[in-house]
């Protein structure tokens, strides 16, 4: 397995940029750990696949360098890179059996027979379909084609890394918790590095120990579930992760105090938003309470959500969201008050810490 060092990549699908609007893949400088389990979530046409597909050598970057353990790989095929990919559709041999779709990347680099029957049987178990291994592929359901393609991706563990493309798209559901779960656990167990692109929050934040945010092309933060829920980087994080998303506020701050509408809060430090220009305050739907204390917002609706109620307001003319717990009494004259700790301070969408002193 390898770390995985993205250098100054950028990338534009037309000739001759111009702007920054004409790279799909704007600035990525990272580094991404051997063994680590990343997933590249955001948007459609955020430019998930087209890192990916850098990553994997289908895409040569128009700028920057890839590098596989510190040696550059950049213009190595994939063939040449050592990876294992998994798409979003099911990519096996129907005539062959599922046994042989297993065995065929083994037998391949001359693993010995044995170890070869050894990894299929394991893969089998895995994947659930034990009892169909001496059956042609062709004739199977569409989702045990798609745990074939996983298993044909897991059974190598010679490859750099293994690279998924929404690999669950055509999974059934129960079937998708199954098989995010296995993987969760072969991951632990094998300590593949491994990318998985998906759309899909609950699919990133169950699978991944890093999960990769993207917008318009740009990396917005790479964080732990906890990390962008507590702290999201960027207004655009706070929105995409969480149910519902962060509230993003316009406010005024001057030293400690922030102003917003008619009201006024205290913070514990002082933002750094010298030059800056727009600014927002963040704060999750989770930490407004909601009761006959604090600053006045209108009630426009309550969805009972078993056991939680998530209410809809309007506060200093913005709507916000507010989750409150299913017992939660919700006063004609409402009243919202803020936990400190979670009030997170954006200039130009990007957070704030507070200033050097
Ligand atoms: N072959 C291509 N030629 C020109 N533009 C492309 C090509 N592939 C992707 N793009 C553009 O690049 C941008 C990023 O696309 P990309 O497919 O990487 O996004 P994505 O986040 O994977 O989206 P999705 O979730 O819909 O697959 C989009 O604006 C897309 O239209």
């Amino acid at each position: 397995m390898a770390r995985i060092t993205l250098d100054h990549i950028r990338h534009a699908y037309g000739p001759n940029p111009q702007s920054e609007e004409d790279y799909a893949l704007r600035e990525v400088d990272h580094e991404w750990n051997d063994g680590g389990a990343y997933a590249l979530l955001g948007p459609s046409g955020c430019g998930k696949t087209t890192l990916l597909n850098i990553i994997s050598g289908l895409l040569q970057p128009s700028h920057g360098r890839i590098l596989f353990d510190g040696r550059d790989v950049t213009t190595l095929s994939t063939q040449a890179r050592n990876i294992a990919q998994v798409f979003q559709f099911p990519v096996i041999y129907d005539t062959m059996t599922v046994y042989d779709n297993l065995a065929f990347p083994l037998c391949n680099r001359g693993v010995s027979e044995a170890d070869v029957d050894r990894r299929v049987r394991d893969m089998l178990e895995i994947i659930d379909l034990s009892d169909w291994a001496k059956r042609k592929a062709r004739g199977l359901t569409a989702d045990q084609k798609q745990k074939i393609s996983l298993g044909r991706g897991l059974v190598r563990n010679d490859v750099n890394a293994i690279l998924f493309d929404e690999p669950l798209t055509v999974i059934d559901p129960h079937m998708k918790w199954v098989l995010r779960s296995q993987l969760k656990r072969l991951h632990k167990q094998f300590g593949f590095t491994m990318v998985y692109v998906t759309h899909d929050q609950t699919e990133a934040l169950t699978f991944a120990d890093k999960v990769v945010v993207m917008f318009e092309g740009q990396i917005v933060q790479i964080g732990t579930p906890a990390e962008l829920f507590e702290r999201p980087s960027h207004t655009f994080v706070g929105y995409f992760i969480g149910s519902p998303g962060m509230n993003v506020l316009p406010a005024k701050v001057e030293g400690t105090q922030i102003t917003l509408g008619q009201e006024s809060l205290q913070l514990g430090y002082a933002p750094d938003i010298a030059g800056r220009n727009r600014i927002e305050v963040g704060i999750r739907p989770e930490f407004i309470h909601i009761g006959r204390e604090g600053m006045p917002a209108t009630v426009t609706r309550v969805e009972d959500n078993g056991r939680r109620k998530i209410v809809r307001a309007t506060f200093e003319g913005q709507p916000i969201a507010i989750v409150a717990s299913e017992d939660t009494e919700i006063p004609a004259e409402a009243r919202i008050t803020f936990d400190p700790a979670a009030i997170n301070i954006y200039a130009d969408s990007w957070r704030v810490d507070s200033r050097a002193n």
